[in-house]
């Protein structure tokens, strides 16, 4: 281990993040009673230009007037290339009340693009006199923001979530595809014949992992466009969940159940993890550093292992 210790990610589900455009009310509601841990209301690309100044107000509007329960109730603001960007935030911090959680910073390249936030979050959060400070996360979905994803990371306290934005990634590093996430057609090696399809998404996702658990962010997978398709969907999220990520964004209320499925570790996993705990107590009482579960070595390494399933299923109560 470093001498400096990993920090821990914010002790929170993320299982699911739910989107809805802030331009469609009449979906508030549902999304308030929907099963996802994150609400994400959007003033970004969902809304079309015409619509900004309206989703903003209907987006003031819910954040009092829905019931969110616990979840985390989350604003995507527009990029920092825009000329809306300043406006959702100054709205949000002096119009809406403090149920707001969290903003959205989309097409991050840079730290200085979460500190240009930060600074104007910290500004209007004082003079108008917020109790709670709003946390902060970002999409990684340009070339610049996996070129610069540790930073990133590292740019604010705030910041409590990173997500990989396949559609708008794909689009930045000119990949040749309209689909969003998943398997994609042409992305294949190719043996005596066969076809074997590979992830296109592996390397981006481990490096906002690497970047997160380095600096104490949560990683989260984005949108799976195709929501007819809960089998590559469940494939994208356990692929993702293997890689570390705690949750993934549903652009349809169809892929919250499926997200949490995946998200929730299986009785069998929370089981498996809590014995080889007890496996490693015992060893450490007869001091053994190592010892031997279901025909297979554990040590100190399968404890931290362990204690991630563990915790997970301590958060959600299982
Ligand atoms: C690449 C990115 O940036 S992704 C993030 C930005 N994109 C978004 O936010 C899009 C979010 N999703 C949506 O807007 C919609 O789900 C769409 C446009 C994809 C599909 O909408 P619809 O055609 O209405 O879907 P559908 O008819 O299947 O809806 C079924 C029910 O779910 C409701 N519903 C649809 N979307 C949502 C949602 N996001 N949250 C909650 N409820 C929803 C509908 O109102 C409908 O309710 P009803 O049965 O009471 O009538
Ligand atoms: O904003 C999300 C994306 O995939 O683009
Ligand atoms: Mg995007």
């Amino acid at each position: 281990m470093s001498f400096r210790i990993q920090p821990a990610p914010p002790a929170r589900l993320n299982r699911c993040q739910l989107f809805g455009p802030g331009s469609r009310p009449s979906i508030f509601e549902k999304m308030g009673k929907s099963e996802a841990d994150v609400i994400n209301l959007d003033l970004e690309d969902s809304v079309a230009p015409d619509d900004k100044a309206e989703a903003r107000a209907n987006i003031v509007q819910a954040i009092g007037d829905v019931d969110w329960g616990e979840k985390t109730l989350s604003v995507r603001i527009n990029g920092l290339d825009t000329p809306y960007w300043y406006r959702d935030v100054v709205d949000m911090l002096e119009q809406a009340g403090d149920r707001l959680d969290q903003m959205m910073i989309p097409k991050v390249g840079n730290a200085a693009d979460v500190y240009a936030v930060d600074a104007l979050v910290t500004a209007v959060e004082a003079a108008a006199g917020r109790k709670r400070p709003i946390a902060l996360e970002v999409i990684i979905e340009t070339a610049a923001g996996i070129a610069h994803v540790e930073e990133i990371a590292a740019a604010s306290p705030r910041l409590a979530a990173m997500s990989l934005g396949a559609a708008d990634f794909a689009a930045s590093m000119g990949m040749a595809t309209t689909g969003i996430g998943g398997t994609q057609e042409n992305y294949y090696m190719a043996r005596e014949g066969q076809k074997y399809w590979s992830d296109p998404w592996h390397w981006a996702q481990a490096a906002i992992v690497a970047a997160c658990r380095t600096h104490g962010v949560l990683p989260v997978d984005g949108p799976f466009g195709d929501f007819s398709d809960d089998e590559g969907f469940r494939a994208q999220a356990l692929r993702s969940a293997t890689l570390g990520m705690v949750g993934k964004w549903a652009i349809h209320p169809k892929q919250v159940a499926l997200a949490n499925e995946v998200f929730t570790p299986t009785e069998t996993a929370v089981t498996e993890a809590r014995e080889i705990l007890e496996a490693m107590e015992e060893a450490k009482r007869t001091g053994q550093g190592a010892a031997v579960y279901k025909g297979r070595l554990v040590d100190l390494a399968s404890i931290r292992q362990a204690e991630v399933i563990v915790r997970q299923a301590e958060m959600i109560g299982t």
